[in-house]
């Protein structure tokens, strides 16, 4: 297995909180491999910076040719640069690349840490200016945003976006604007292109926690990160980058480090068993039932075959006719009734409140989206569904789970719900990246399944399955291991045949009166 390579060019915290440390867990969580070259060396914790002092010129050059002399670099990521020396040094590194093959350059302009403290000597900028002109794209801060833009720092993120424009023109290069400092709710961060476009735009729930030490420095290696996987795809890089920071943001109190502005939790995908290239090694010579990556990985022939449904490419291209969308939506409503039940009887069975809150939240969630569903989309275009039965494929799949909440069997009752969570949140986010669209037909649809509330469910759901796996192994209940694993991939080939039924030779479709706009979410 091949790692790419990612350069992180930044200041150091004891801590690991920011700069390159969490540059490191950062690149290492999301399947890259970490190298690095220190600008600067930062006494720094949690509560502030005491001290710092800068690498010497010769020395941080030394550092970078080291680097570029072992290994070819996909990406890289430049954080705290501290002095004009620094930059300068940087700069010059940097123009030795063949421009034919300079990898593709993330800038954090970090000038002052959360605490307040001062990482950047103001006579720098012009320097700072000059070396982000090199760079794929740049991540200001509202107040970095303001100092590069020479403008009073932005109070609404309308402004933070036209000195983002501002800037992109100045520079030539692709912006990332920044709302975090806004305190607005929800989160709004937006990419802009060096013509001077919005990309794309994303909007996050602000996690009330005062524990976002390092979120800077996080989303930008993301950012770097993503694009070492695939360089051309910076709009994609940043929406993906920016829904795995809101994961570690909202996990940053149940890390609860230090005694100030704790850091965000870098490695909760990991902790959590999410599949990383990382996890995959773990998994060599393991029992593939004994993880949730071992699922995930052996239920890849079936989530390949989803995705080459014809009813799942046109619902991603919005080819999909109406009635083919309207019978889908009818069994999704009649689905969701019972899914609900079978995440009431985990409620009931849970061990503990924690898991018993996560169910009952699930299933109250899944009878309004249902309740959305007949209201909204199908409702506005005549279609019942109190007139139909659920279908052979929505019974067989109901039964499935629910037999097993039925019979007590929490463990498997929980492996069996765990796709309808992870494998839609899956493909509704694949189809929400490729396709979404202002006219797109089925948009609201595609947006659903890729909100972030709907990923963090999903985290859960599968931190919860895990967590049951692993103290099955540790009990050496192999067979309990099994009947958990069995359960979780049958509901893998149901999803792919609940998907498929809309085009079932048989089916009989609901006439669809008119078109109105607008539909909300399906499934939990
Ligand atoms: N409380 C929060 N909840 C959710 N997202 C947040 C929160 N605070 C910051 N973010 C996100 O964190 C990222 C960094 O935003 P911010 O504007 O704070 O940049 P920064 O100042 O460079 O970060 P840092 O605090 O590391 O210096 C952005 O994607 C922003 O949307
Ligand atoms: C070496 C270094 N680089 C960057 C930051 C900014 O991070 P934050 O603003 O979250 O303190 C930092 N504190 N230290």
């Amino acid at each position: 297995m091949t790692f790419p390579v990612v350069l992180t060019i930044a200041g150091t915290d004891p801590t690991s909180g920011a700069g390159l440390q969490a540059d490191c867990k950062t690149i290492t969580t999301l399947g890259g491999y970490a190298v690095s070259a220190i600008t600067a060396v930062v006494a720094q914790n949690t509560q502030g910076v005491s001290t710092f002092e800068q690498v010497d010129a010769q020395l941080l050059c030394a550092q970078l040719d080291s680097v570029r002399n072992d290994t070819h670099i996909n990406a890289i990521k430049i954080g705290m640069l501290g002095s004009t020396t620094a930059i300068e040094t940087v700069h010059s590194w940097i123009e030795e690349f063949d421009p034919s093959c300079q990898p593709p350059i993330v800038i954090d302009p970090v000038m002052v840490a959360t605490s307040g403290d001062s990482l950047f000597d103001p006579r720098a900028l012009d320097a700072l200016k000059n070396l982000i002109k090199l760079a794929t794209v740049v991540t200001p801060n509202t107040s970095e945003l303001a100092t590069l833009t020479a403008q009073p720092e932005a109070n609404t993120f309308a402004e933070a976006i036209e000195q983002g424009l501002h800037l992109a023109k100045e520079l030539d290069v692709h912006v990332v604007v920044k709302g975090g400092h806004l305190g607005e709710n929800p989160v709004q961060d937006a990419i802009i292109s060096s013509s001077g476009t919005i990309i794309e735009r994303t909007s996050h729930t602000r996690v009330p926690t005062h524990r976002t030490h390092g979120t800077g420095c996080a989303l930008s290696s993301a950012i770097a990160t993503k694009l070492a996987f695939q360089p051309a795809g910076l709009g994609a890089a940043f929406t993906e980058a920016r829904a795995w920071l809101q994961h570690t943001i909202a996990q940053a109190d149940a890390l609860a480090f230090g005694k100030g502005n704790g850091p965000i939790h870098h490695t909760a995908h990991i902790t959590d068993e999410a599949v990383t290239a990382p996890a995959r090694i773990l998994l060599a010579g393991r029992d593939p039932r004994q993880t949730l990556a071992g699922w995930w990985e052996a239920s890849t022939r079936v989530r390949a075959q989803i995705d080459e449904l014809r009813f799942v490419m046109e619902l991603g291209t919005g080819t999909l006719p109406d009635e083919r969308f309207a019978y889908y939506l009818q069994q999704d409503a009649l689905y969701l009734r019972e899914y609900s039940k079978a995440l009431a009887l985990a409620a009931d069975l849970a061990p503990t409140l924690t898991e018993q809150r996560f169910w009952m939240q699930g299933a109250h969630t899944c009878l309004i989206a249902e309740r959305q569903l007949h209201d909204s989309w199908l409702v506005s275009r005549g279609v019942e569904v109190e007139d139909i039965e659920p279908s052979a494929i929505t019974r067989a799949y109901t039964r499935h789970f629910l037999n097993a909440g039925r019979a007590r069997r929490y463990e498997e009752l929980i492996a069996a719900v765990l796709p309808c969570y992870w494998v839609y949140q899956d493909v509704g986010d694949r189809l929400n990246r490729e396709h979404n669209r202002v006219d797109h037909p089925y948009r609201n649809w595609l947006a659903a399944y890729s909100d972030p509330r709907f990923e963090t469910s999903t985290l859960s759901a599968r931190a919860i399955v895990a967590h049951h796996v692993e103290r099955a192994a540790m009990r050496g209940d192999e067979g309990l291991i099994a009947r958990m694993y069995d359960a979780f991939l049958a509901s893998c080939e149901y999803e792919r045949d609940f998907f498929d039924q809309a085009y079932a030779a048989d089916v009989v479709l609901p006439s669809v009166s008119r078109e109105v706009d607008g539909l909300v979410a399906a499934n939990a």
